[in-house]
C-alpha cells in the first residue's frame, strides 16, 4: 500500500516536469526549478523530495522514490516524472542521505542565487539602456510638444479673452436674464478624485472640447479605472509583476523596445497584427506611453509629472493671470523698444519694463544662455521684445550718438559768458610768468585768501568787473598737441613775444594754431622792463607773419607787458574783455551742461578726476554725464580755487568727480537724461576704442614681424613704446616728443598711451609688440612688475620728459644697424705691369698719397672711371711681402681675381670699419 502511495506520489510529481525542459539535476531532492516555456517565458516552481529509500530496493526505471506520507509536493499540471536522484546505499544510512540532501540543497541554492544575480545584472543593463533611449525620445517629444503648446496656448489665451469679453458683454446686456450655462469643465479640472467607476458618456464632450490636454485628463480619469479590476491589497501590486517580468524577459531577448513597438518586437508578440485596440477608458489597465520599469516593479504604474507639464501649468497660470488682468480692465502696455546693435539683457529688460529674470528665461527658451550683464545681438533682442509683445525700433550703431548734444539754443536764451583764453608763445618768452601774474590779479582769489590750485585752467575776476578763463598750457614745444586742442576750445589766443627775443619758431607755430582754430590773437609783448628792447623789430617780425598790430594800422591788439614786474596786466585783461565783446560770446546757462576735458588724472583718494571747461549750459552735481568713453554721475564739482561747487556755468573750469574712468583730454563732456543713455553711449565708445586698440595691436604684430625681417635684412627697425603717465598732458607730451624721433631706418612708434599705473595688460601689450614701457611719474603694480620681470619687458621710469626723449633716442640708435664706414688711406699710380708666375699680372706702382696696406680695399681708376673694385692680394717691396708702403715709395701690387691692369691706371686704396649708427 505504501508502495502504491509512493508510486502515485511519484507519478503526480513526475507529471509536473516537461521532457527536455527540466533543469533540475537528478540528484536534487528539494529546491526551486525555473522552467522555460515558449516565447521566452519562464516560471519558477518549488520541488521537494522527502523520501527515505529502503536498503536493497531496486530503483524503478521511471522513478521509484517514495515520498513520506503527508509531505507537501509541488505538482504543477503537465509536468513529467523525474527519476530518483540516486540509489540508496546498502544498509540504508539515513544520516548520510540527509547530509547528502542538505549538501545538494545548498549547492542548488547557490546556483540559483548565482543565476538570479546574473539575471539581475542583465536586467539592470537593459533598464539603463532603455531609460537612456526613453529619456532622449521624451526630451525630443517634449520640445516638439512645447512648441506646439506655446502656439496653441497663445491662440487659446486669445480665444478665452474673446470669450470672456463676449460673456461680459452678454452679461451686461441681459443682466435680468438668468446667467448662461457654465462652459464645459476644463479637463485640467478632472482630478484623481473622479469616481472609481467607468466614466459616464457625459465625460466625452469634455475631452473633445480640449483634445490637446487629453493625455492628462485621460490619465487622471483612468487611474481609478485601472484599479477597478485589480483586487485591492498587496495582490494588486503583484498583479503587475508577471507582466513586468515578461517585459524584463523581453528585454533580455532583444533590443530596447521602441516607443510604439516595432514589427516583430515584443510589443508585436503580445499584440496580434491588425489595428491597435482603441484607447478608451474602458480598455482596461493598459498603460499609456512608456512604462518606467522601476515604477512598474514598485507598483507605481502612473507616470511622474514631467517638466514640460510643469511648464505648461505655469504657462496656464500666466495666461489666467493675464486673463484676469484683462477682465479687470487693465490694458497690456505695448512699448516702443529701441534696440541697438548690441544690448545687455538688463538694459533690454529695462526698456521693456520687464523683470530681468523673465528676459533671461525668455532667452533660455530660445536656447540663448545669457546673464543680466551679458549682451545679446539686435536680432535676439528683437525676438525677445516681440515675444513680450512690444514694438521694436532698431537703430544702427552710429545712431547711438545721435541727439546727444541736444537742441540748438534759441537766441533769446543766450547770455554773455566769460572769454576762454589760451596763452601761447616761444619757450622762455614768459608764458608761465604771465599766467602766474594774471592769476595774482584775481580779485576772488585775493578775497578768499585761497591759493589757486593747478587744474589746467583757471578763472580770473577782473578788478573792473567781468571774468576771464585762462587755459593753463605749459610752454614746451612737446605740448603743441595740447595747445592745438586748447585753441579749439579757446575764444582767443594771447601770443606772448619776448621783446628782447622777437618772433621765434614756436611763436610762428602758435600763430598757425590760432589761425587754424580761427580765433583772434592779442599780442602781449613781454619783458618790456628789459633794457634796450626794440618793439619795432617785434612788430615788423610779426608783420612778416601777417600779424598786423594796431600801431601799424592792423586790427590785432598789442599790449606791452612785464610779467615779472606786473606792468600793464590790467590793460591786457581789458584788451581781452574788449575782444570778448567784439566776439559777442554768449551761451545758454539754462540747458544741460556740455564741455571739454582739459586735463584728467587718476587721483589716489578721489578716483578719476577730469578738469572740464564748461562750454554750454550748466553742469551740476548729480548730473549724469558721458565723458568720452567714460560716464558717471557727478559726485562732486571742485572749482579752480579748490572749493566745492554745486554748479558750473559756461566758461567755468571745474574738476568733475564720479566718472567711471579717466577720460582723455580733449574729450567732450555731456550731461545726458538717464544712466541708461550714458551707459549705452559709453559702451558704444568703449567698444569702438577696443576695436581700434585691437587693430593697432594686430598692426603692431604685423609690423613687428615685418620689423624682424627688416632687422635681419638690416633695412628697418622700430622702437615700440607703451606710455603711461600721471596726467594726460604728460602722456601727450611724451607722445609728441617720441613721435618726432626716428629716421628712415628706425622709427619710434607709440603703441599705447594712457594715464595711470602700469598694469599687467600694459606689460602684455609691450611683450606682444616687443615694446618698451615708459612710466612717467607712475609705477607698476606688483603683478605687472612681476610679469615684466618674468617676460623680460623693459619698464623705464622717468620724471623728466627730456630724459624720456634722450633715453628712447639712445635706444633706437642702439638698434640701428652698424654702419660700414669707408676710410680712404692712399693713392698709387701704375708705372709698369709685370707678368709673374703663379701670381699673374702685378702692377709696379708708386704710392702718390697716403699709404697702401696689404689686404686693403682697392678701386682701379682708368681715365677717371672706376673700372674695378676689389681687394689687394699682393703687396711687395722688391721681392719681399710687406704690410704697408707709404707715400713716395715704389711697390708691386696684385689684385685678387683681376688682372686687367694698365700703365697709367690709378689705384685708390681704402679700409672699411664697422661703426655704430649715428
Ligand atoms: N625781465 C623779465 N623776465 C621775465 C619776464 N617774464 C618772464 N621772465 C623770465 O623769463 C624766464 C622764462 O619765463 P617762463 O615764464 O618760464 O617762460 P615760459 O614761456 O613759460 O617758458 P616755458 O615754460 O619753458 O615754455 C624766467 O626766467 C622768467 O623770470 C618779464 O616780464 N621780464
Amino acid at each position: 500500500m505504501s508502495d502504491q502511495n509512493d508510486q502515485d506520489a511519484a507519478k503526480s510529481r513526475l507529471s509536473l516536469r516537461p521532457a527536455g525542459r527540466l533543469e533540475l539535476n537528478k540528484t536534487v531532492d528539494a529546491g526551486s526549478v525555473r522552467q522555460s516555456f515558449s516565447h521566452g517565458r519562464s516560471k519558477v516552481v518549488q520541488v521537494e523530495v522527502v523520501k527515505k529509500r529502503t536498503p536493497g530496493a531496486a530503483p524503478a526505471p521511471t522513478g521509484g522514490a517514495r515520498p513520506p506520507s503527508g509531505s507537501p509536493r509541488a505538482v504543477p499540471p503537465g509536468s513529467k516524472a523525474q527519476p530518483p536522484s540516486r540509489p540508496s546505499g546498502p544498509g540504508g544510512r539515513p544520516l548520510t542521505a540527509a547530509e547528502l540532501a542538505t549538501r545538494q540543497r545548498v549547492l542548488e541554492e547557490q546556483r540559483r542565487l548565482e543565476a538570479q544575480r546574473e539575471r539581475e545584472q542583465r536586467e539592470q543593463q537593459a533598464l539603463m539602456l532603455r531609460s537612456a533611449a526613453e529619456e532622449a525620445a521624451r526630451r525630443e517629444e517634449e520640445t516638439r510638444r512645447r512648441e506646439e503648446e506655446e502656439a496653441q496656448a497663445r491662440a487659446e489665451a486669445e480665444a478665452e479673452a474673446k470669450a470672456a469679453e463676449r460673456a461680459a458683454k452678454r452679461e451686461a446686456e441681459a443682466r435680468v436674464a438668468p446667467p448662461p450655462a457654465q462652459p464645459a469643465p476644463k479637463p485640467a479640472a478632472a482630478t484623481p478624485t473622479a469616481p472609481a467607476t467607468p466614466p459616464a458618456p457625459a465625460a466625452a464632450p469634455a475631452e473633445t472640447a480640449r483634445p490637446r490636454v487629453t493625455p492628462l485628463a485621460a490619465r487622471a480619469q483612468m487611474a481609478p479605472l485601472r484599479q477597478t479590476p485589480a483586487p485591492s491589497g498587496p495582490s494588486s501590486r503583484l498583479s503587475l509583476t508577471p507582466r513586468a517580468r515578461e517585459g524584463e524577459e523581453d528585454d533580455r531577448r532583444g533590443p530596447p523596445r521602441r516607443p510604439g513597438g516595432g514589427p516583430g518586437g515584443p510589443a508585436g508578440l503580445r499584440r496580434p497584427a491588425g489595428p491597435p485596440p482603441k484607447k478608451t477608458p474602458l480598455a482596461g489597465p493598459r498603460r499609456e506611453g512608456r512604462i518606467d520599469v522601476n515604477a512598474a516593479l514598485e507598483g507605481e504604474d502612473d507616470r511622474s509629472r514631467s517638466i514640460a507639464s510643469i511648464r505648461r501649468a505655469r504657462e496656464r497660470e500666466r495666461r489666467q493671470a493675464e486673463l484676469a488682468r484683462l477682465r479687470s480692465g487693465q490694458e497690456r502696455v505695448v512699448r516702443d523698444v529701441v534696440i541697438p546693435e548690441t544690448i545687455t539683457v538688463q538694459e533690454l529688460a529695462n526698456r521693456m519694463a520687464a523683470r530681468g529674470g523673465e528676459v533671461v528665461k525668455a532667452l533660455f527658451r530660445m536656447g540663448v544662455m545669457a546673464t543680466l550683464t551679458q549682451s545679446v545681438d539686435a536680432d535676439t533682442a528683437e525676438l525677445v521684445a516681440q515675444e513680450f509683445g512690444h514694438r521694436v525700433k532698431r537703430v544702427a550703431e552710429d545712431d547711438i550718438e545721435t541727439g546727444l548734444e541736444g537742441a540748438v539754443d534759441e537766441e533769446g536764451e543766450m547770455l554773455p559768458r566769460p572769454p576762454v583764453v589760451t596763452i601761447m608763445g616761444h619757450v622762455d618768452h614768459g608764458k608761465t610768468s604771465l599766467l602766474d601774474a594774471l592769476r595774482k590779479t584775481d580779485v576772488a582769489a585775493r578775497e578768499a585768501g585761497g591759493i589757486t590750485q593747478h587744474i589746467g585752467a583757471y578763472q580770473v575776476e577782473v578788478p573792473g568787473g567781468g571774468k576771464v578763463t585762462f587755459i593753463d598750457t605749459p610752454g614746451h614745444e612737446a605740448f603743441t598737441a595740447m595747445r592745438a586742442r586748447g585753441a579749439s576750445v579757446t575764444d582767443m589766443v594771447v601770443l606772448v613775444v619776448a621783446a628782447d627775443d622777437g618772433v621765434m619758431p614756436q611763436t610762428i607755430e602758435a600763430i598757425k594754431h590760432a589761425r587754424a582754430a580761427e580765433v583772434p590773437l592779442i599780442v602781449a609783448v613781454n619783458k618790456i622792463d628789459k633794457q634796450g628792447v626794440n618793439l619795432d623789430r617785434v612788430r615788423n617780425e610779426l608783420l612778416q607773419h601777417e600779424i598786423v598790430v594796431e600801431s601799424l594800422g592792423g586790427d590785432v591788439q598789442e599790449i606791452q607787458v612785464s610779467a615779472l614786474k606786473g606792468t600793464n596786466l590790467d590793460k591786457l585783461l581789458e584788451a581781452i574783455l574788449l575782444q570778448a565783446e567784439i566776439l559777442d560770446l554768449r551761451a545758454n546757462p539754462a540747458r544741460a551742461g556740455e564741455g571739454t576735458v582739459i586735463e584728467s588724472k587718476l587721483d589716489r583718494g578721489r578716483g578719476p578726476v577730469a578738469t572740464v571747461l564748461v562750454q554750454k549750459g550748466t553742469l551740476s552735481t548729480g548730473d549724469i554725464v558721458v565723458a568720452g568713453s567714460e560716464w558717471g554721475r557727478v559726485r562732486a564739482l571742485v572749482d579752480d580755487k579748490g572749493r566745492p561747487a554745486k554748479v558750473a556755468g559756461p566758461s567755468a573750469p571745474v574738476e568733475v568727480l564720479g566718472l567711471s574712468g579717466v577720460p582723455g583730454a580733449g574729450e567732450t563732456v555731456l550731461a545726458v537724461e538717464s544712466e541708461a543713455r550714458a551707459r549705452e553711449v559709453s559702451e558704444f565708445r568703449q567698444r569702438k576704442a577696443r576695436e581700434k586698440t585691437a587693430a593697432a595691436i594686430s598692426a603692431g604684430r604685423g609690423t613687428l614681424s615685418d620689423m624682424l625681417a627688416r632687422i635681419q635684412a638690416g633695412q628697418q627697425k622700430e622702437v615700440a613704446v607703451v606710455v603711461k603717465a600721471d596726467v594726460q598732458g604728460s602722456a601727450e607730451a611724451i607722445n609728441a616728443t617720441l613721435s618726432k624721433l626716428g629716421n628712415e631706418e628706425v622709427r619710434v612708434r607709440v603703441l599705447h598711451s594712457a594715464v595711470g599705473q602700469i598694469t599687467e595688460s600694459d606689460v602684455q601689450l609691450a611683450k606682444a609688440s616687443n615694446a618698451v614701457v615708459v612710466a612717467f611719474n607712475v609705477r607698476a603694480t606688483a603683478q605687472a612688475r612681476e610679469m615684466a620681470q618674468r617676460d623680460g619687458v623693459d619698464i623705464r621710469y622717468y620724471s623728466i620728459i627730456y630724459q624720456v626723449q634722450d633715453d628712447i633716442e639712445a635706444l633706437y640708435k642702439s638698434r640701428l644697424a652698424p654702419v660700414q664706414r669707408e676710410n680712404f688711406i692712399g693713392y698709387a699710380s701704375i708705372l709698369q705691369v709685370f707678368e709673374v708666375k703663379r701670381l699673374g699680372k702685378v702692377a709696379g706702382c708708386r704710392v702718390t698719397e697716403g699709404v697702401v696696406k696689404r689686404g686693403c680695399g682697392v678701386r682701379l681708376i682708368r681715365e677717371g672711371v672706376v673700372i674695378h673694385e676689389g681687394e689687394l692680394s699682393t703687396l711687395r717691396r722688391f721681392k719681399d711681402d710687406v704690410k704697408e708702403v707709404t707715400n713716395g715709395y715704389e711697390c708691386g701690387m696684385g689684385f685678387r681675381n683681376y688682372d686687367d691692369i694698365r700703365i697709367g691706371d690709378q689705384i685708390e686704396c681704402f679700409e672699411t670699419e664697422t661703426v655704430a649708427a649715428a
